[in-house]
């Protein structure tokens, strides 16, 4: 029976040889011979041997003996003592000796006694009875860091692991842990040693580095960290930072940037790696479980940061935060009271075919740049490196908008006369069953052909305060004795129709709408290059009264520059997106695009807004 298995198996190899060479002599084409090989029988007779072995595998056979070679030099001996030897018992004495057929024996009996592991040395005899619990590592360094930070205890002079950070050569070895004793460090007893100078031993090796070391049990064990996202909402420096525990493994960040934290077992400094904002980029990208991590500070210990520099600033009233009256003008406009113009005056092409686009009135687009203006003026504890009490971090997750729901709040963000109206107004013409903007609240007179809940709610002195009164408005003021605001239930109000609202606002407007509901998805609109601004506005005219317009000055874009810059520094953790608003049809083009992935595709968003309880 195993004869004819033998013969079975032979004639099928040799089948395998001839027709390999037949078709290689033959210079066929690559795909030809590929085809030809796989459809030749032998490789179906194949695959059932493959097949077979797989299940003699399963079988899990033991082997007959486990030392073969030694039986071939006993059979070689016996031979040699023959002292007239047939032709038979030469043949097999010759063949028992080629080197081959030895190596082929040795390998066997390797593979019959499970022989694979490395030959360790002898232990020493001289070894103590608690050098049981030593463990010898041996890493080998490359360009690298070892990716582990020690300390030393005080009180005994000992030096243990005190972190080993991830992805780092330390960790990828999962021999050293923190918590560890350091013993030796390539033969020398680091026991008394400063960090400094074991530090000096580490630098001082090359290649090979052997560690001695006790392991801690509690940490060997291993203890799974659970991966969280957070948006940094401040600016780090490790270098800077005196309480850094090693400065040259912290990671820097700053406030936007997006962070997986992968260790948080220490409650003060928590290890993390950066990541792209971008979903697709993080659920494709392989590299990010490997790349190093950096130690940052936790969430309390950046608290109390915080609190430190706060009571160390002097007093700064935030006159931002108040809403502001503005009874002068946006840009000295000596013009008397709003409502003695006549209504085209007012309006801003607020009508084009047949599509009525609210919220672009003039006295509600000056009141909104003048009260801005004078806010950043008058403002000094706005500067942009303040920071304030907010948050350190911001846990986010990955949101998908299910298609029933509301779609999210697109507010577009952008310093005066940047073209965030202009945008705002092309991509409602674009689409104007899709994109809306919520209609304004005024207690201006209505005027003729006008219509409440069109150009405006037209509401009474009395109503306004009241809505006031109960933070019914996003953004509200005053421009030449009249009250002008955008509320929330404009806003409900655009979306429960199912289109998407997009509204713009003053930057510090964004905190108060940033909630589950709402979900806002905040695209920051930042002017190009100084060159390109210049150019690309050279026939743009800017309002510059309720009645009148102008060319741009030069002073207009440094005033615009700065601000973007202003608002770029003091608000980029909020923001989703930023869009350079260069040429403006491709502009138009690309922010339509950008929202419509806010809508349908997964997006970061911090976590409370996706929870279910809130
Ligand atoms: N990409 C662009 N290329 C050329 N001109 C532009 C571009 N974007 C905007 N403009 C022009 O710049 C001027 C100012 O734009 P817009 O009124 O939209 O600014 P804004 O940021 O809304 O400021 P405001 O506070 O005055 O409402 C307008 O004349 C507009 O047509």
């Amino acid at each position: 029976m195993r004869q004819t298995i033998d013969e079975g198996v032979s004639e099928v190899l040799s089948c395998v040889v001839e027709d390999v060479g037949h078709a290689v002599s033959r210079n066929v084409g690559g795909a030809e011979l590929l085809h030809e090989l796989l459809n030749a029988p032998w490789l179906r007779s194949l695959l059932q041997i493959y097949e077979c072995l797989l299940d003699f595998e399963m079988l899990t056979p033991t082997p007959l003996l486990p030392y073969a070679s030694g039986l071939s030099h006993e059979i070689m001996s016996a031979v040699q003592m023959i002292q007239h030897p047939s032709a038979e018992a030469r043949e097999l004495h010759c063949l028992l000796s080629s080197p081959h057929i030895q190596a082929l024996l040795s390998s066997h009996d390797s593979v019959a006694q499970a022989d694979f592991g490395p030959v360790l040395p002898p232990l020493p005899d001289d070894m103590a009875e608690d050098e049981e619990a030593m463990r010898i590592v041996c890493l080998v360094k490359n360009n690298q860091p070892l990716g582990a930070t020690i300390r030393r205890d005080e009180e005994t002079g000992a030096i243990y692991i005190a972190r080993v950070i991830h992805g780092g050569l330390a960790d990828r070895s999962r021999l050293l842990h923190a918590g560890d004793l350091l013993v030796e460090v390539n033969g020398n007893p680091v026991a008394g040693l400063e960090p400094e100078q074991v530090i000096q031993i580490l630098m001082n090796s090359h290649g090979t580095i052997l560690f001695k070391v006790i392991p801690d049990a509690a940490q060997s064990s291993g203890n799974s960290q659970k991966t969280v996202f957070m948006k940094a909402m401040v600016d780090y420096c490790p270098l800077l930072d005196t309480c850094s525990p090693c400065p040259p493994a912290g990671m820097m960040f700053s406030r936007g940037e997006l962070l997986q934290v992968v260790d948080q077992s220490d409650a003060r400094w928590w290890q993390a790696r950066k990541i792209s904002s971008s979903p697709m980029k993080i659920s494709s990208s392989p590299s990010s479980s490997s790349t190093c991590a950096g130690i940052i500070p936790s969430a309390s210990m950046l608290r109390s940061k915080q609190r430190e520099n706060w009571w160390s600033q002097p007093l700064q009233v935030h006159t931002c935060i108040k809403p502001l009256t503005v009874g002068g003008s946006a840009d000295n406009i000596q013009t008397p009271a709003d409502e003695h113009f006549p209504a085209t005056d007012e309006a801003d092409s607020d009508v084009t075919d047949g599509i009525y686009l609210a919220g672009f009135r003039r006295s509600f687009r000056l009141w909104r740049r003048t009260s801005y203006r004078r806010r950043r003026q008058s403002c000094s504890s706005c500067s942009p490196d303040t920071s304030s009490l907010c948050p350190p971090y911001e846990e986010v997750a990955l949101y998908q908008r299910p298609p029933q729901e509301n779609h999210r709040l697109i507010i577009l963000l952008g310093a005066t006369r940047v073209g965030v109206n202009e945008l705002r107004k092309s991509l409602i013409k674009l689409n104007p069953s899709s994109f809306q903007s919520p209609v304004p609240h005024t207690t201006r007179p209505m005027r003729a052909g006008e219509q409440t809940g069109r150009e405006y709610h037209f509401i009474t002195r009395e109503l306004f305060e009241y809505m006031v009164c109960n933070h019914r408005f996003v953004e509200y003021g005053e421009f030449k004795g009249q009250l002008y605001g955008t509320s929330t239930d404009s806003i409900d109000d655009v979306l429960r129709r199912g289109r998407m609202c997009i509204i713009d606002v003053e930057p510090h407007s964004i905190q108060p709408l940033r909630s589950k509901k709402l979900k806002p998805f905040v695209i920051f609109i930042k002017p190009p290059a100084a060159d390109r601004l210049r150019e690309t506005r050279r026939n743009a005219r800017i309002l510059s009264s309720c009645r009148e317009t102008r060319e741009f000055r030069e002073e207009d874009f440094v005033d615009l520059e700065e601000t973007s810059r202003l608002i770029e520094e003091k608000y980029k953790q909020f923001f989703d997106f930023t869009l350079e608003n260069n040429e403006l049809q491709e502009s138009c083009r690309k922010l339509c695009s950008i929202i419509k992935e806010a809508q349908e595709e997964e997006q970061w968003i911090p976590v409370s807004w996706s929870r279910e309880e809130e």
